[in-house]
């Protein structure tokens, strides 16, 4: 497994389940150094660590259909450990679920994003993938010397419908200050369309880095499903360049560019509470479809939901998910406030 790894097929080591889990560390021929800690797990130590170096965790796979951002991960993860690429930051990259991956499923037996938050009883592979990731998360963040760095964490999906906008992120919920001006800049320089700003706790692998350990963390939609070989990274070249600088460049000066990104707030989460939840639209209706006040947009036992005054637009709706789980954000555009953290207005 190392020795694919060190030579740069970091995907394929962590893909193949007939190469033993090996750990080990080493140094690039540009004196960075590498330490494979698990299957899919690289954490990168680049040869200075000043006192603005950051912190970031960039993840991927876990949600295991989702390929064009393992494809981005293993894309950074060569040009680390054999083009010679210096990172300025610590960096922990994360092929999170291979099992699924193999699989081409979005999980084995449960959504392993609705399960970072304590650990899991060792149930089932998602389960025990999610608490492997947690505790290397955990690890990375509470390196000793590292207490002031600035942590970031972007967890890379793809929606599994059309979407209004191609590229979005979710800002997890939390009360730690991590909606900062840096961040959403980046989300700019991404050319990332849209961000919606989440109204509650979650159990994602973004919300457990801003909620334990007050990351700049955001779940990051690009584009839509499909298989390896087949993603359009084009359409991904901004994201894929504003990665590269932020964990290239000490500190990139972003500048706040007026209404680049769209905002939305989340006014409603539906949570699936019976085996009666219906939702009046199909499952694959496009993330960001528009619903004048007053239209019925689903239902459970003994009660209706219909859209707000103003009206409200669907984000992941799904209506086969497990009882107590979410079915569908609704969200609304807002304005914010533009200070050090970025607040609705
Ligand atoms: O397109 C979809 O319905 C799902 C895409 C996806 O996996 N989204 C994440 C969002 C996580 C978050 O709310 O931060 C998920 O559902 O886990
Ligand atoms: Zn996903």
């Amino acid at each position: 497994m190392l020795k694919l790894v060190k030579s740069g097929d970091f995907l394929a080591a962590s893909l193949n389940m007939e190469l033993s889990v090996k750990t080990g560390k080493w140094h690039t021929a540009s004196g960075v150094k590498c330490e494979l800690l698990g299957r899919g797990i690289l954490q990168i130590t680049p040869p200075d660590l000043a006192e603005d170096t950051k912190d970031i965790v960039l993840s991927s796979g876990v949600h295991g259909d989702e390929t064009s951002p393992i494809e981005l991960v293993q894309q950074l993860a060569r040009r680390i450990l054999v083009d010679g690429l210096v990172p300025a930051h610590r960096l922990l990259l994360i092929i999170g679920h291979p099992e699924a991956i193999n699989l081409h499923k979005r999980f084995v037996v449960e959504n392993m994003n609705r399960l970072f938050n304590t650990e899991n009883p060792t149930e089932n592979p998602d389960c025990l993938r999610a608490n492997e990731l947690q505790q290397a998360v955990i690890n990375f963040y509470s390196h000793p010397d590292r207490q002031q760095a600035s942590r970031w964490h972007l967890d890379l999906h793809c929606a599994i419908r059309d979407s209004e906008h191609y590229t979005f992120a979710v800002s997890p919920f939390t009360e730690n200050p991590t909606r900062s001006k840096a961040l959403f800049s980046f989300m700019q320089r991404a050319e990332l369309e849209a961000v919606l700003l989440s109204s509650s706790s979650s159990s994602t692998f973004s919300w457990f880095s801003a909620e334990k350990f007050s990351a700049q963390a955001l779940t990051v939609e690009l584009g839509k499903v499909a298989k390896f070989g087949e993603n359009d990274l084009e359409r991904l070249a901004a994201f894929d360049q504003a990665m590269l600088e932020l964990v290239t460049v000490p500190q990139v000066e972003y500048h706040w560019q007026g209404d680049l990104l769209s905002i939305y707030k989340v006014t409603r989460t539906l949570v699936k509470q019976t085996d009666e939840f219906k939702l009046n639209f199909p499952n694959d209706q496009a993330n960001f479809t528009f619903f004048d006040q007053g239209k019925l947009l689903g239902s459970d036992e003994g009660v209706e939901y219909f859209a707000l005054e103003g009206g409200e637009a669907v984000v992941f709706p799904n209506a086969n998910v497990a009882l107590g789980q979410r079915a569908c954000l609704l969200v609304r555009k807002t304005e914010v406030n533009l200070g050090e953290q970025i607040t609705v207005k």
